[in-house]
């Protein structure tokens, strides 16, 4: 099924039961697209989910004369970069605000080319998400970078060289930008307070492959050794843990029972600690984890997203519809974006007590502390939500809003359900194949 229409009719109350399946991760997919750019020979992608932040990076990839085709299982891709240099790199602006991956170019653009033209960034409107790291570390490779009206134009003089680098903060994008640079950089190059998310070892993983030489050690110090030439490679991309999550939160909080095929228990242990305190049962078995709600009255939760291995910030905003249905309060710190609570308005429209704060409650202090974000929630429960019209603001917004509304009572109009296609692959058969009482307008589902 195309899904062409922006409104789905959610009509709430059914428990979802049965079984999903995820596939790679949104967050290691396009990137590991991207680092097959690096190579001198074909690479091969098993596990891709169809989502649109990949087919964004697969057309930027075209366009930059990469050939992307299908494998020969069901979600490989073939992708062959040996005719970068010919290519002739038309439209680009078609791409500006698509997702955050260009961004990711300009390393091994600037090694095979020598310049790059990054349009401007998309992804999720949940804070003011600037790039300033990214910069910061290209040019310490040596890279110039010039803004332009419709985006930044880069250039390096002569080969990249390895360099040290502390990040402020241990940002994921500018962690995987360090890496896509620094593997073909010349000499070595020493990243500190750099990310460690599952994803980016997972990146670490396919560079490797390809013929790269990354140390990480347990300090969140990266030391790579830069290579003259990298090949291809072969690499079955991890299970989004993201995407399973939600699928989780989506179990407590419509009292259900799912089974997430794909589900891994390594990426996920931070949450599934989480999940057994709020009163979440789940198990574990070789092919997934099964999620439900064990009856009887979940309990409420302190909770502070951080860096991995903390509580990711994109588990946060579907275990948030859960806590609704939590007896007591619940405190949410988001330490990792200072505007990522905003869509609890919309939950408190259907019933929910959820009140913001500029503090940072809950423990720590972060960096968002007396500087007038709303980034700490206290949620009050357990509340009856009512169905209501919902407009999707973000990704994980929107899908929790459709939790939101499956777990309510009557029936609620959510809009702008397009942008939950950017991470999640077939949601809207998901919801049917787990019971779930929607419709598009005007067609039939199922
Ligand atoms: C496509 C992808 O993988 N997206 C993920 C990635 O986003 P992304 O890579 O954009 O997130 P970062 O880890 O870079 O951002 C974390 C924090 O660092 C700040 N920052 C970042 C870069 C910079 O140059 N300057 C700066 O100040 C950001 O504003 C934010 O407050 O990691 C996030 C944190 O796990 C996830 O929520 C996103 O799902
Ligand atoms: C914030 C997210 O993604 P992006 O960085 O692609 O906007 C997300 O996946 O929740």
């Amino acid at each position: 099924m195309t899904v062409n229409d922006d409104v789905l009719l959610v009509h709430g109350g059914t428990p979802l039961e049965g079984e999903i399946r995820v596939r790679g991760a949104k967050n290691l997919v396009p990137k590991a697209m991207v680092a097959a750019l690096l190579g001198s020979e074909p690479s091969r992608l098993r596990n891709v989910p169809d989502i649109r932040d990949v087919r964004v990076v697969r057309g930027l990839l075209q366009l930059h004369g990469v050939t992307v085709r299908p494998g020969e299982e069901p979600g490989e891709l073939v992708l062959d970069p040996t005719r970068v240099e010919s290519a002739n790199v038309a439209d680009i602006d078609a791409h500006a605000g698509s997702s955050r991956i260009p961004i990711l170019f300009c390393g091994p653009l600037l090694h095979r080319l020598g310049h790059a033209f990054i349009p401007g960034l998309g992804g999720c409107d949940i804070g003011g998400r600037p790039i300033d790291f990214h910069f910061d570390v290209l040019r310490q490779f040596g890279a110039t970078i010039e803004k332009r009206a419709d985006g930044q134009y880069l250039e390096a003089p002569q080969r990249l060289r390895g360099t040290k680098i502390r990040l402020p903060y241990p940002s994921v994008g500018a962690t995987e930008q360090v890496l896509l640079t620094a593997v073909l950089a010349e000499g070595v190059t020493e990243l500190s307070n750099a990310a460690v998310e599952p994803e980016i070892e997972d990146l670490i993983c396919v560079l490797q492959k390809m013929g790269a030489i990354i140390a990480m050690d347990t300090d969140r110090t990266i030391r790579i050794t830069g290579v003259d030439k990298l090949g291809g490679y072969d690499h079955r991309a991890l299970a989004d843990r993201l995407e399973a999550a939600s699928w989780a939160s989506a179990a407590l909080a419509t009292n259900g029972n799912i089974y997430v095929r794909g589900a891994q228990q390594r990426s996920m242990m931070t949450f599934l600690n989480t999940y057994r305190k709020v009163g979440g049962a789940f198990r574990i078995d070789d092919e997934g984890i099964r999620f439900w709600h064990p009856g009887g009255q979940l309990k409420s939760i302190a909770l502070e997203t951080d860096v991995h291995p903390g509580f990711q910030t994109d588990w946060q905003q579907p275990l948030v519809v859960a806590l609704t249905q939590a007896t007591g309060l619940s405190i949410i710190h988001e330490t990792v974006y200072e505007s990522r609570l905003g869509f609890t308005s919309a939950l408190n429209q259907m019933g929910a007590h959820i009140q913001l704060y500029r503090e940072c409650l809950g423990g720590s202090d972060c960096r968002f502390g007396q500087r007038n974000f709303l980034h700490s929630a206290v949620v009050s429960g357990p509340t009856r939500l009512q169905g209501a019209d919902l407009v999707i603001p973000d990704l994980r917004g929107g899908f929790s809003y459709l939790i939101a509304a499956l777990a309510a009572e009557g029936t609620s109009r959510v809009h702008g359900i397009e942008l939950i296609n950017r991470g999640y692959e077939n949601f809207m058969e998901k919801l049917v194949e787990l019971g779930a009482k929607v419709e598009l307008p005007g067609k039939a589902l199922g």
